[in-house]
């Protein structure tokens, strides 16, 4: 069996290394001729599998059984051509969730620090509440910050307009997206992309909504790039200039907008959950499925695969203003600042298309918040509730 694994996929080797042989391909050089000779294929989310290339490799004699991709969005893969052909297909939900709500409350942070603002005196709204949303929600929520949510599909789900089962009480409920921005000071969007059906999310944010921002908003997204209109946020962003802006996720990646890259105030190369730990888990999660597809067990367990992390703990004293001490926390596991420099040096250094795979290819180790355990002296008690809403894993004096 030959599985051809995207180069960028940590622990293929020690996971899917007893299914077949396993061939290592950069993501975007995976094409027909590896689907055609590949019975399983490894990918994430820059390889596009689309209806034309699955029917061409099929049409040519392709042997393909599986596909995986080890993330959370699926808009690179056609999943009704797949199934056409009876291939069988995994994504990895949820894997690298926790990542990307500590990229978030990094950058909310960061720009707080920059801006002279508190976290705690905004209000969030939250676009797309699904894993990340989901997740973002109750940590800000348990932080005491206000959030509104906004998921008419999760609604027409639900058959309510409430919150029931999110487990957070400091949120009033779901509520429309005009809403959101006509309420909120700061707007994370964490949509899949979607372009048909009732609720599509292509230009979410087009000409319109980005011109309605209250001055003073932030907005940042970590869905996907096509959820906003870069040209529209680019105009309003260089004219009057009266919004704050976070990216990870670009129109045209990884061929992104120079232009809107030096307007923005976070800037990073789609790495909002590149955690190590969420990798491993969406590797582990295609492992598994790909065993359970083939009918063999799964030996290895994620445990296994995830080495200590490289600072485990933190002692704070009395004294420090909450968002300090949190400030102090989360830059010890995860500073989004890094990301942001490594963008524009590599950018320019390298052009933008190469510099940004490169950002993404030479990821430095990164562990999630949960991974570090604060112990609070006696006088530091009342930092608690802030850090362990945040994620961190608190011990008390
Ligand atoms: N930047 C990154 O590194 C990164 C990492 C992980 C995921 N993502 C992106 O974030 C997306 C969301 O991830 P997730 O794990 O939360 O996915 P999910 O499927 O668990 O949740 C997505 C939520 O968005 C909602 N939604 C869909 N259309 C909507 C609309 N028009 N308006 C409001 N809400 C809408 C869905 O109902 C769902 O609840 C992924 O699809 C992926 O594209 C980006
Ligand atoms: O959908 C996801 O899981 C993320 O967007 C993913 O982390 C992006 O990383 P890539 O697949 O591009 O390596």
């Amino acid at each position: 069996m030959r599985i051809v694994v995207d180069d960028n996929v940590p622990a293929a080797e020690a996971c899917f290394g007893e299914l077949g042989r396993l061939v290592r391909l950069p993501g975007r050089e995976i094409g027909l001729d590896a689907l055609c000779n590949a019975d399983a294929l490894v990918v994430r989310s820059i390889t596009r599998l689309d209806e034309t290339l699955i029917d061409e490799a099929m049409a040519a004699g392709a042997r393909l059984r599986f596909v995986g991709t080890c993330t959370i969005g699926t808009d690179h893969v056609d999943q009704e051509a797949l199934a056409r052909h009876g291939i069988g297909f995994a994504s990895a939900p949820g894997c690298n969730a926790a990542a990307v709500v500590d990229y978030v409350l990094s950058s909310l942070l960061t720009l707080a620090e920059y801006q002279g603002w508190r976290l705690t005196d905004r209000r969030v709204g939250i676009v797309g509440v699904g894993n990340v949303g989901g997740r973002l929600l109750a940590r800000l929520s348990a932080m005491g910050i206000e959030c509104l949510a906004c998921d008419p599909p999760r609604v027409d789900r639900a058959g309510s307009t409430g919150i029931e089962g999110m487990g957070v009480e400091s949120t009033k409920g779901f509520t429309d997206l005009d809403t959101l921005i006509d309420q909120c000071d700061v707007l994370c969007l964490h949509t899949p992309l979607v372009s048909d059906g009732p609720h599509p999310t292509h230009h979410l944010l087009d000409a319109q909504r980005i011109a309605q921002l209250v001055p003073g908003t932030v907005l940042l997204n970590a869905g996907r790039g096509d959820c906003v209109d870069g040209l529209a946020l680019r105009s309003r962003l260089a004219g009057p200039g009266d919004i704050s802006a976070v990216l990870d996720v670009w129109e045209t990646e990884p061929g992104i907008d120079g232009a809107l890259r030096d307007l923005v105030n976070l800037g990073t190369p789609h790495i909002a959950g590149y955690s190590l730990d969420g990798k491993l888990r969406g590797t582990h999660q295609v492992y598994a499925a790909m065993s359970r597809h083939l009918g063999l067990p799964v030996r290895h367990s994620l445990e296994s695969l995830l080495a200590e992390p490289p600072v485990a703990g933190l002692t704070l004293d009395g004294g420090l203003e909450p968002e300090d001490a949190l400030r102090l926390c989360l830059r010890t596991v995860y500073d989004v600042r890094r990301d942001h420099v490594a963008l524009y040096r590599e950018s320019r250094r390298q052009g933008m298309t190469s510099g940004f795979d490169s950002c993404r290819a030479q990821y430095p180790l990164r562990r999630e918040f949960g991974t570090l355990r604060v112990e609070l002296r006696a006088g530091a008690n009342e930092l608690a509730p802030m850090l362990e809403g945040a994620g961190f894993r608190v011990a008390r004096g």
